[in-house]
Protein backbone atom coordinates (compact mmCIF):
# COMPACT_ATOMS: atom_id res chain seq x y z
CA UNK A 1 0.00 0.00 0.00
CA UNK A 2 1.46 3.32 -1.08
CA UNK A 3 1.00 5.65 1.85
CA UNK A 4 0.48 9.45 1.93
CA UNK A 5 2.43 11.49 5.07
CA UNK A 6 2.17 14.99 5.89
CA UNK A 7 4.82 16.78 7.95
CA UNK A 8 3.16 19.20 9.83
CA UNK A 9 4.78 22.72 12.06
CA UNK A 10 7.35 23.22 9.09
CA UNK A 11 9.48 26.55 9.12
CA UNK A 12 12.35 26.23 7.75
CA UNK A 13 13.77 25.92 4.13
CA UNK A 14 15.89 22.97 4.84
CA UNK A 15 13.36 21.75 6.79
CA UNK A 16 10.54 21.66 3.91
CA UNK A 17 13.79 20.51 1.41
CA UNK A 18 13.62 17.28 3.76
CA UNK A 19 10.33 16.47 3.85
CA UNK A 20 10.32 16.78 0.09
CA UNK A 21 13.56 15.16 -0.73
CA UNK A 22 12.05 12.08 1.46
CA UNK A 23 9.01 11.84 -0.53
CA UNK A 24 6.26 13.75 1.82
CA UNK A 25 2.93 14.09 -0.06
CA UNK A 26 1.69 17.10 2.18
CA UNK A 27 3.35 19.31 4.43
CA UNK A 28 1.45 21.82 7.09
CA UNK A 29 1.82 25.25 8.14
CA UNK A 30 0.91 26.41 11.86
CA UNK A 31 -0.87 29.92 11.75
CA UNK A 32 -1.53 29.78 15.80
CA UNK A 33 0.53 32.05 17.92
CA UNK A 34 1.01 30.38 20.71
CA UNK A 35 2.70 27.35 18.70
CA UNK A 36 6.41 26.94 18.70
CA UNK A 37 5.77 25.77 14.73
CA UNK A 38 3.54 28.90 14.28
CA UNK A 39 4.83 31.47 11.54
CA UNK A 40 3.82 34.30 9.56
CA UNK A 41 1.56 34.40 6.29
CA UNK A 42 5.03 35.44 4.31
CA UNK A 43 7.68 32.87 5.82
CA UNK A 44 4.88 30.48 5.00
CA UNK A 45 4.57 31.78 0.70
CA UNK A 46 7.90 31.42 0.95
CA UNK A 47 8.84 28.31 1.94
CA UNK A 48 5.29 27.33 -0.24
CA UNK A 49 7.21 28.09 -3.30
CA UNK A 50 10.25 26.00 -2.83
CA UNK A 51 7.36 23.09 -3.00
CA UNK A 52 7.59 20.88 -6.20
CA UNK A 53 3.83 20.09 -7.97
CA UNK A 54 2.69 17.28 -5.91
CA UNK A 55 3.54 18.13 -2.66
CA UNK A 56 0.50 19.49 -1.02
CA UNK A 57 0.79 22.86 1.39
CA UNK A 58 -1.84 22.80 4.20
CA UNK A 59 -2.20 26.23 6.49
CA UNK A 60 -3.50 24.96 9.92
CA UNK A 61 -5.57 27.03 12.19
CA UNK A 62 -7.54 27.14 14.76
CA UNK A 63 -10.64 28.87 14.98
CA UNK A 64 -9.75 31.38 12.87
CA UNK A 65 -11.87 34.07 11.94
CA UNK A 66 -12.66 34.58 7.87
CA UNK A 67 -9.86 37.69 8.44
CA UNK A 68 -7.47 35.82 9.59
CA UNK A 69 -7.92 33.05 7.02
CA UNK A 70 -8.17 34.97 4.31
CA UNK A 71 -4.76 37.12 5.78
CA UNK A 72 -3.29 33.66 5.58
CA UNK A 73 -4.46 32.67 2.11
CA UNK A 74 -3.49 36.14 0.88
CA UNK A 75 0.52 35.25 1.14
CA UNK A 76 0.33 31.70 1.54
CA UNK A 77 -1.22 30.06 -1.57
CA UNK A 78 -2.38 26.64 0.47
CA UNK A 79 -4.25 24.00 -1.30
CA UNK A 80 -6.13 22.54 1.72
CA UNK A 81 -7.16 24.39 4.74
CA UNK A 82 -6.78 22.19 8.43
CA UNK A 83 -8.94 23.47 11.09
CA UNK A 84 -7.72 22.31 14.47
CA UNK A 85 -9.89 23.95 17.04
CA UNK A 86 -13.40 23.57 18.44
CA UNK A 87 -14.85 23.92 14.45
CA UNK A 88 -19.08 23.02 14.09
CA UNK A 89 -19.99 21.33 11.45
CA UNK A 90 -21.92 24.45 10.44
CA UNK A 91 -18.28 26.45 10.44
CA UNK A 92 -16.29 23.98 8.65
CA UNK A 93 -19.10 23.68 5.76
CA UNK A 94 -18.76 27.88 6.42
CA UNK A 95 -15.42 27.82 5.19
CA UNK A 96 -15.78 25.86 2.36
CA UNK A 97 -17.93 27.96 0.95
CA UNK A 98 -15.95 30.87 1.73
CA UNK A 99 -12.73 30.26 0.75
CA UNK A 100 -13.04 27.78 -1.90
CA UNK A 101 -10.38 25.52 -0.69
CA UNK A 102 -10.85 21.83 0.37
CA UNK A 103 -11.30 21.89 4.37
CA UNK A 104 -9.65 19.08 6.67
CA UNK A 105 -11.12 18.72 9.84
CA UNK A 106 -8.90 17.52 12.71
CA UNK A 107 -10.72 15.92 15.76
CA UNK A 108 -9.41 14.26 18.95
CA UNK A 109 -9.93 11.02 19.55
CA UNK A 110 -10.40 9.20 23.21
CA UNK A 111 -13.04 7.10 23.27
CA UNK A 112 -16.18 5.84 21.19
CA UNK A 113 -18.02 9.28 21.20
CA UNK A 114 -15.20 10.61 20.13
CA UNK A 115 -15.57 8.48 16.49
CA UNK A 116 -18.65 9.02 16.81
CA UNK A 117 -18.10 12.99 16.38
CA UNK A 118 -15.46 12.54 13.63
CA UNK A 119 -18.49 10.63 11.63
CA UNK A 120 -20.36 14.00 12.39
CA UNK A 121 -17.61 15.99 10.27
CA UNK A 122 -18.22 13.10 7.06
CA UNK A 123 -20.65 15.44 5.28
CA UNK A 124 -19.05 18.58 5.55
CA UNK A 125 -15.33 18.46 5.44
CA UNK A 126 -13.54 16.95 2.39
CA UNK A 127 -10.80 15.24 4.53
CA UNK A 128 -10.88 14.33 8.07
CA UNK A 129 -7.54 14.49 10.33
CA UNK A 130 -7.85 11.84 13.48
CA UNK A 131 -6.25 12.95 16.53
CA UNK A 132 -5.13 12.63 19.94
CA UNK A 133 -7.08 14.05 21.74
CA UNK A 134 -5.42 17.14 23.51
CA UNK A 135 -4.70 17.68 27.52
CA UNK A 136 -7.08 20.14 29.00
CA UNK A 137 -4.24 22.82 28.91
CA UNK A 138 -1.74 23.48 26.12
CA UNK A 139 -2.02 23.16 22.57
CA UNK A 140 -4.82 21.89 20.73
CA UNK A 141 -2.63 19.58 18.27
CA UNK A 142 1.31 18.82 18.30
CA UNK A 143 1.43 17.19 21.68
CA UNK A 144 3.34 13.98 20.92
CA UNK A 145 0.05 12.06 22.19
CA UNK A 146 -1.20 9.10 20.22
CA UNK A 147 -4.35 7.59 20.79
CA UNK A 148 -6.16 4.31 20.96
CA UNK A 149 -5.62 2.93 17.24
CA UNK A 150 -8.00 0.48 18.14
CA UNK A 151 -10.83 2.71 18.63
CA UNK A 152 -10.38 3.34 14.82
CA UNK A 153 -9.58 -0.34 13.55
CA UNK A 154 -12.87 -1.11 12.17
CA UNK A 155 -14.61 2.12 11.08
CA UNK A 156 -15.36 2.64 7.52
CA UNK A 157 -14.93 6.75 6.07
CA UNK A 158 -16.71 8.38 3.43
CA UNK A 159 -13.81 10.92 3.16
CA UNK A 160 -9.83 10.75 3.04
CA UNK A 161 -8.58 10.85 6.39
CA UNK A 162 -4.99 10.89 8.24
CA UNK A 163 -4.18 9.44 11.21
CA UNK A 164 -2.02 11.88 13.45
CA UNK A 165 -0.71 11.92 17.23
CA UNK A 166 2.28 10.90 18.66
CA UNK A 167 3.27 9.51 15.53
CA UNK A 168 7.26 8.32 15.23
CA UNK A 169 8.82 6.47 13.24
CA UNK A 170 8.95 3.53 15.47
CA UNK A 171 5.69 2.83 15.54
CA UNK A 172 4.21 4.32 12.31
CA UNK A 173 4.21 1.03 10.85
CA UNK A 174 2.18 -0.69 13.53
CA UNK A 175 -0.29 2.87 13.43
CA UNK A 176 -0.61 2.09 10.01
CA UNK A 177 -1.39 -1.65 10.29
CA UNK A 178 -3.82 -1.18 13.62
CA UNK A 179 -5.93 1.37 12.02
CA UNK A 180 -5.84 0.76 8.23
CA UNK A 181 -4.55 3.81 7.50
CA UNK A 182 -3.46 5.07 4.38
CA UNK A 183 -2.70 8.53 5.20
CA UNK A 184 -0.61 9.42 8.51
CA UNK A 185 0.66 12.76 10.16
CA UNK A 186 3.33 13.86 12.30
CA UNK A 187 4.78 16.79 14.15
CA UNK A 188 7.13 16.14 17.27
CA UNK A 189 7.57 12.93 16.17
CA UNK A 190 10.11 14.25 13.73
CA UNK A 191 11.52 17.25 16.11
CA UNK A 192 14.72 17.29 18.39
CA UNK A 193 12.45 19.87 20.23
CA UNK A 194 9.24 21.53 19.90
CA UNK A 195 9.11 23.88 16.85
CA UNK A 196 12.88 21.94 15.47
CA UNK A 197 12.61 19.15 12.69
CA UNK A 198 15.26 16.89 12.66
CA UNK A 199 15.62 15.83 9.15
CA UNK A 200 17.13 11.84 10.10
CA UNK A 201 13.91 11.47 11.64
CA UNK A 202 12.04 13.14 9.19
CA UNK A 203 14.12 10.70 6.64
CA UNK A 204 13.31 7.61 9.08
CA UNK A 205 9.56 8.61 9.48
CA UNK A 206 9.10 8.82 5.89
CA UNK A 207 11.03 5.10 5.01
CA UNK A 208 8.74 3.67 7.88
CA UNK A 209 5.46 4.61 6.67
CA UNK A 210 6.25 3.57 3.08
CA UNK A 211 7.47 0.06 4.95
CA UNK A 212 4.29 -0.59 6.02
O1 LIG B 1 1.71 21.56 15.88
C1 LIG B 1 1.24 22.48 16.56
O2 LIG B 1 1.95 23.25 17.21
C2 LIG B 1 -0.24 22.66 16.62
C3 LIG B 1 -0.74 23.75 17.28
C4 LIG B 1 -2.11 23.94 17.37
C5 LIG B 1 -2.96 23.03 16.80
C6 LIG B 1 -2.45 21.93 16.12
C7 LIG B 1 -1.09 21.74 16.03
N1 LIG B 1 -0.57 20.64 15.37
C8 LIG B 1 -1.45 19.72 14.78
C9 LIG B 1 -0.89 18.75 13.83
O3 LIG B 1 -1.25 18.69 12.68
C10 LIG B 1 -0.02 17.72 14.33
O4 LIG B 1 0.71 17.22 13.27
C11 LIG B 1 -0.85 16.61 14.95
O5 LIG B 1 -1.55 17.13 16.06
C12 LIG B 1 0.06 15.51 15.42
O6 LIG B 1 1.02 16.05 16.27
P1 LIG B 1 2.14 15.12 16.92
O7 LIG B 1 1.47 14.26 17.92
O8 LIG B 1 3.09 16.08 17.54
O9 LIG B 1 2.76 14.36 15.79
Amino acid sequence: MSVSVKICGLRTPEAVDAAVQHGASHVGFVFYPPSPRNLSPEEAGALIARLPDGVTPVALTVDADDATIAAILSQAPVKILQAHGKESPARIAELRGRFNLPVMKAVGIAGTEDVATAHDYESVADLLLLDAKPPRKGLPGGNGLAFDWGLIAEERWSRPWFLAGGLTPDNVAEAIRISGASAVDVSSGVESAPGVKNFDLIAAFLAAARSA
